[in-house]
């Protein structure tokens, strides 16, 4: 599977290995979250997306898609559909495309031809795009917030977006069979657990005990959303847990 990952991180910084925050882009036209690392795409690169899946609502997984919308202004003939959860779709166009943050790109250039589509998705409802089986799933973060399972031909690779650890993320990712890779965040260091209960998030000892209750282990272990503040003491615990040595701690 062709991962580009645009931006992973879980917040912003002066950092050189920051590469901005979430966005994926799978093959040539389909992006995941549309974070402030998608400003690396050229704009040629740009006009190629005709997909976006959205976790969720919060400002690091949305930052870059007004921007990247205005860049398609004279450049497209059929709207980029936003798929997201009914909830997600709401709150952009209450609080985003709203005319007083970003024009409705919904009805421009005009209602009969506009730049943006909304599709509204459900969890445990798989539909294919762009050549592979997508199926988004519930996880638990202080919003309403979805992973996604995409599958191709050759392996199955799950993005568990903004979570912290519960029965339901433990639930649902066994559901999902056999994993290839796991993408799973890690946004605080053990030493803030209180902070990562409060914000729906992950420490190290959080990441384990939902690997602790999967039926199979998935093959590798991509960890992502460090925040930069704890940039350091996230690596530190993981370099110094025997059991999170197979991690690997993106970028
Ligand atoms: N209770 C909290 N204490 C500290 N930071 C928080 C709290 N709630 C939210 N945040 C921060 O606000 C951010 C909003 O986006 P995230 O959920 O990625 O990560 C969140 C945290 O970085």
């Amino acid at each position: 599977m062709d991962i580009d990952i645009l931006g992973c991180s879980g917040g912003i910084s002066g950092n050189v290995r920051n590469m901005g925050t979430t966005c994926l882009r799978l093959g040539e036209h389909l992006l995941i979250d549309a974070g402030s690392g998608l400003s690396k795409l050229t704009l040629d690169e740009q006009r190629k997306i005709e997909d976006v899946l959205l976790t969720h609502s919060h400002m690091d997984h949305i930052s870059d898609l007004p921007g990247f919308l205005a860049n398609l202004f004279d450049h497209t003939d059929k709207p980029v559909r936003v798929h997201a959860l009914p909830e997600t779709i709401e709150i952009l166009k209450d609080c985003v495309f709203n005319y007083q943050v970003w024009p409705d790109f919904t009805q421009l250039p005009t209602p009969q031809a506009p730049i943006l589509e909304f599709v509204a998705i459900q969890p445990w409802r798989s539909f294919k795009l762009q050549g592979y089986e997508i199926t988004p799933f519930f996880v638990e973060h202080s919003v309403p917030t979805v992973g996604f399972s995409i599958k191709d031909s050759k392996s199955h690779f799950v993005f568990s977006a903004d979570t912290t650890v519960s029965e339901t993320l433990i639930d649902e990712l066994n559901r999902l069979g056999h994993i290839d890779t796991l993408m799973i965040e890690c946004a605080f260091p053990d030493n803030k657990l209180d902070i990562a209960r409060q914000s729906k998030h992950m420490t190290p000892a959080l990441v384990l005990e939902t690997l602790d209750g999967l039926a199979e282990q998935p093959k590798k272990i991509w960890i992502t959303h460090l925040k930069p503040a704890y940039d350091k003491q996230i690596r530190h615990d993981i370099r110094h847990n025997p059991d999170c040595h197979h991690w690997r701690v993106l970028p």
